[in-house]
């Protein structure tokens, strides 16, 4: 399959076969007691990286983040950071440093003192002091609420001066767990924006943790899908959604079909498989290599299914149903058509115009149809 690059930015290293880890979790194991928080988990984060976490609660993300400040040492397993083992340095001693919610913001200080405070406490000279605080005010664009306390600011400047003073003492890398979980959805997608350029603009390697599938597809290089303790997949965004590794990481990153069947033929380019109910897919360069016969899953995004009252007649995917319910979200439209075997397959539509041609409403007869490449073939 095609290699779906970084979108955001010509930034590769994890193809380039001469580029040196920068961090490296190398069979990490974290046992709490007899639980197993990480299990055995490899991984490698280039300098310069954002670099997400993403799982559901519990599987073991902040976990790792933990381990690499040196607040949790590994059961078993090393991390190393620019080829040196962490093993035994404590979290002041490693170029790493944690950014924590804006609630962990002295109150009584103002937003200066807070930025300085890290910096007071190394002993750097005042006039270094202030001229950082003031270069870490401009690079938030705080400059004018300097004197102000925490609580005579917005949610998202607090966010900001929480960055300002993880970043002051200049770490290598920032390690960030669910930032911006405490700002709302419209303030949360800025603030995206804003970490990601200022993350460029500094030169660091990000890792972040997040729970938040979009927040992990908007901000990073790469995304570690993590589920019970183990890494299901590492990718860009883009490979993820359109190239998942697994039903899993199908599943957990937005919405899919899935459609079981066995291999029936399978040539160098070309996978014709036949469903439960007989029907045919013909699927083009579909990932994984399956063998005649295997039980498999087709696995293909809302996104990549047309629905037409009738059978376009170029479709080489095509299979008829009825129109089970539509939702109408402003920008699209979408689907659930229930085909004639029973499985109800969900399509959405991109509302460009503002008259749709072709409406189908509830109860219609109507064809869902995609193309053989716009679905990925996962063993089951
Ligand atoms: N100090 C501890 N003692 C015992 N169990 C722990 C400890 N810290 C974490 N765990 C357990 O390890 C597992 C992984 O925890 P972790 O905090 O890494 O999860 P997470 O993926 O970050 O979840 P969340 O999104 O809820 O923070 C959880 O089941 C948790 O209960």
């Amino acid at each position: 399959m095609k290699s779906l690059g970084s979108i955001r930015r010509d930034f590769a290293p994890w193809n380039d076969p001469n580029a040196k880890p920068y961090i490296q979790f190398d069979n990490v194991t974290k046992k709490f007691g007899d639980f197993t928080a990480v299990n055995n988990l490899s991984l490698t984060i280039f300098e310069r990286e954002f670099f997400a976490l993403l799982g559901a609660s519990g599987c073991g993300k902040s976990t790792l983040l933990r381990m690499l400040a040196g607040f949790e040492e590994p059961t078993a397993g090393r991390i190393l950071l620019d080829g040196q083992d962490l093993r035994g340095i404590p979290p002041y001693r490693r170029p790493v440093n944690m950014m924590f919610q804006s609630y962990a913001l002295f109150p009584h200080m103002t937003v200066e003192n807070n930025i300085a405070f890290g910096l007071k406490q190394e002993g750097m000279p005042k006039p270094d002091i202030e001229k950082r605080v003031a270069e870490m005010l401009k690079l938030v664009k705080l400059e004018q609420f300097a004197k102000r306390k925490p609580h005579q600011l917005s949610g998202g400047q607090r966010q900001r001066v929480a960055l300002a003073r993880s970043v002051a003492k200049r770490p290598k890398v920032l390690l960030l767990d669910e930032p911006l979980g405490a700002l709302d959805k419209k303030l949360r997608e800025e603030t995206q924006f804003e970490l990601m350029d200022l993350q460029q603009e500094l030169g660091l390697t990000f890792v972040v943790v997040t729970h938040d599938q979009e927040e992990a597809m908007t901000m990073a290089d790469r995304i570690a899908i993590m589920d019970k303790g183990e890494v299901m997949q590492v990718a860009t965004p883009a490979e993820v959604y359109e190239a998942p590794a697994s039903r899993f990481v199908a599943h957990f990153v937005g919405n899919v079909n899935m459609f079981e069947g066995k291999v029936a033929e399978r040539s160098a380019n070309t996978t014709r498989i036949t469903g439960a109910s007989g029907a045919q897919i013909v699927v083009e360069n579909g990932g994984a290599v399956a063998a005649p016969n295997a039980d498999i899953v087709f696995a293909i995004r809302p996104e990549k299914i047309k629905v037409s009252s009738k059978k376009p007649a170029d479709a080489v995917n095509a299979m008829e149903g009825e129109v089970y319910d539509v939702a109408y979200l402003g920008d699209m439209t979408v689907y659930h058509i229930r085909l004639d075997d029973g499985q109800i397959v969900r399509a959405s539509a991109l509302n460009a115009a503002r008259v749709t041609e072709d409406p189908l409403t509830w109860n219609d007869r109507a064809w869902v149809s995609f193309r053989p490449d716009a679905g990925v073939v996962l063993a089951r």
